[in-house]
């Protein structure tokens, strides 16, 4: 039985009769193919990136297994459609706190239509797109002291400035109540957890910021980071070398405007993805420094 996912927080979402995508129990996602040729060209590339032997290992664990296309009841009421098949990379979290992140200080590309580039600079102008090269899309937090997710509102997300932007990254790592912080700002209690340590988001990113540093065979057009991580393990398990109790993941999805890169490098992924590590890098810092003022002389063994 298939149903509309419970954790999606940016795209066209299956909701009130629209064509979105959908889950089933097994860990599978289920990508409708849009009507014009967007969703070929995404089966297309996940056919081409899935064989490509010139992208490592390490490279193919950042996107979403494919298991190629099916025709399957859609969201809308339409009938059967076909739909890509994927792994749905939130499925082996029990309450994940996840957030969308379009890499990129533009999200046109040459040779789109006059209509499809106006509506991009738009969005691109009015949010952190061109002056950050990235902007936050969407994102949910588990709020654990009220047991129930808490979701960023749409309307709100894509007003952000940079500030804005640099606040989403610090309250998607915080322990105080997402709700509140107007009044309290976010205490980024689990950052070092989830952005930092070995398994954290930042190696993570560092690792795909390497590899764009000298691919040159797909261009990421439109393409976003979908950051996933589980509040509840760290608070249950406590303690900072709980590390990876936090099963920070990174993976890359949505890829209807990928082009080829035709042996050149993908600067506009690439600027991004950098702009987006500072951002991160900022965040950690800022909280070892609080750490380092907050650890008493007794404790220093002063
Ligand atoms: O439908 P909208 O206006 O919400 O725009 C979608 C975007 O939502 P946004 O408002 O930027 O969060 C949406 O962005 P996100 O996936 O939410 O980051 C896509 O850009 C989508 O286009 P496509 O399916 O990738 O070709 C966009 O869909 P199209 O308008 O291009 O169909
Ligand atoms: N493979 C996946 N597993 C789990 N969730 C996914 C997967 N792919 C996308 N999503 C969720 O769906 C949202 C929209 O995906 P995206 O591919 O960008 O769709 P659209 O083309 O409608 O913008 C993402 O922000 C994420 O929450």
């Amino acid at each position: 039985m298939l149903k509309v996912p419970e954790h999606q927080v940016a795209g066209h979402i299956a909701s009130d009769g629209k064509l979105g995508p959908l889950v089933d129990d097994q860990g599978r996602f289920f990508k409708p193919l849009q009507g014009d040729s967007r969703g070929e060209h995404e089966a297309k590339f996940y056919e081409s990136f899935t064989s490509n032997k010139m992208v490592p290992d390490h490279i193919h664990r950042y996107f979403p297994v494919y298991h190629g296309t099916q025709l399957v009841e859609a969201s809308d009421g339409s009938g059967k459609l076909l739909h890509l098949v994927l792994d749905d990379v939130v499925s082996g979290y029990s309450n994940p706190s996840v957030m969308d992140v379009k890499i990129g200080s533009r999200t046109w590309y040459p040779d789109v239509s006059e209509g499809y580039f106006k509506k991009c600079i738009k969005k691109d102008r009015e949010t952190t797109t061109v002056s950050l090269g990235f902007r936050v899309s969407g994102f949910k937090i588990f709020d654990h002291q009220e047991s129930s997710f808490w979701r960023a509102e749409k309307k709100l997300v894509l007003g952000y400035n940079a500030d804005g932007a640099r606040l989403a990254l610090r309250k998607f790592v915080s322990s105080n109540s997402p709700a509140d912080s107007n009044s309290t700002p976010p205490n980024c209690a689990f950052a070092s957890e989830v952005y930092g340590g070995p398994n954290g988001i930042l190696v993570q990113l560092l690792e795909l910021k390497e590899w764009f540093e000298t691919q040159t065979l797909y261009h990421f057009n439109s393409c976003s980071i979908l950051m996933t991580y589980e509040n509840e393990s760290i608070l249950m398990k406590g303690g900072d070398d709980d590390v990876q109790a936090a099963r920070a993941q990174v993976k890359l999805v949505d890829f209807a405007h990928v082009l080829d890169g035709s042996g050149v490098i993908d600067h506009n992924f690439l600027g991004g993805l950098c702009s987006f590590i500072k951002f991160i890098k900022d965040i950690l810092q800022s909280v070892d420094k609080r750490d380092e003022t907050e650890t008493s002389p007794l404790e220093n063994g002063n």
